[in-house]
């Protein structure tokens, strides 16, 4: 019998008016139910408490959204040295043994910027902790006071590695991107296959080689405005269709 099309989404950890809680922001839940035609479930940010196994039993496909908060860097074994920076160590005890528990279940995986970094650190592979201190990459981030239209409007061309799967999905190489991120790819995991890079050589997509079905995440935000962008309609539709095909295998 297939599963229930459920899409898991972790949340982050947040506190709001001073009571702990579970936060993900709409526009990913949005993406998910009416991109990929499936239906959203929060997991809570309760660290390692809880049972990552109980929670795939009943997944099609985990989504790892983007988020404020930084990937801890003692995961990658390094220094924090943003430490003004928020952190979310409840966010990365699901989210790091999630991807690599998922991945050898062959449960499709979509990540989106801090997703897209926590994937590499649980594969294995570091992060830029500041991009925008270093000589050799351009700024990634608007800095200052400006509106969401602003922040999260096109800003860098990407280049799509030719024959690869999001070559394939979307059918260019050169793509419009949004960019809304102070960390980014040192180190790439070995067991990941670079999909796209921005103008000064950051990678900006990934592939898992390791995944039997879907896993793929991207630097930048498909999710935003994603009904008005086709490249970004197209990769949730892709990402729905394996979901259902996985699903169908269970
Ligand atoms: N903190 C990391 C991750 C960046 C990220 O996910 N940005 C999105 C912010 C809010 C959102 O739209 O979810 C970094 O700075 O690189």
């Amino acid at each position: 019998m297939a599963r229930p099309p459920i899409i898991l989404i972790p949340s982050c950890s947040n506190d709001i008016r001073g009571h702990a809680s579970h936060t993900v922001q709409r526009k990913y839940t949005d993406a998910v139910f009416y991109g990929s035609d499936m239906t959203p479930l929060l997991i809570p940010a309760m660290g390692s408490a809880l049972d990552i196994e109980v929670l795939l039993g009943v997944a099609s496909g985990i989504f790892l959204s983007g988020s404020p908060s930084n990937v801890g860097a003692a995961l990658y074994g390094e220094e924090v040295t943003q430490p003004h920076l928020p952190q979310d160590h409840l966010r990365d005890d699901v989210t790091i043994p999630l991807v690599k528990a998922a991945i050898a279940r062959g449960v499709p995986i979509l990540g989106v910027c801090r997703g897209f970094q926590e994937i590499n650190v649980a594969l294995g592979g570091s992060l830029h902790q500041a991009v925008h201190d270093l000589d050799d990459y351009d700024t990634h981030l608007l800095q200052g006071d400006v509106t969401p239209d602003e922040r999260y409007g096109f800003s860098h061309p990407a280049r799509l590695v030719e024959g690869g799967v999001l070559h394939q999905m979307l059918g260019k190489t050169d793509i419009q991107v949004n960019s809304v991120h102070g960390q980014g790819i040192k180190f790439l995991a070995p067991s990941l296959v670079a999909e796209a890079f921005a103008p000064d050589g950051l990678i900006e997509a990934f592939r898992m080689k390791d995944h039997p079905n879907f896993g793929i995440a991207v630097q930048w935000h498909p999710e935003w405005k994603m009904s008005e962008n086709p490249d970004s309609i197209a990769m949730f539709k892709a990402f729905g269709q394996a979901c259902l095909d996985y699903s169908n295998t269970q």
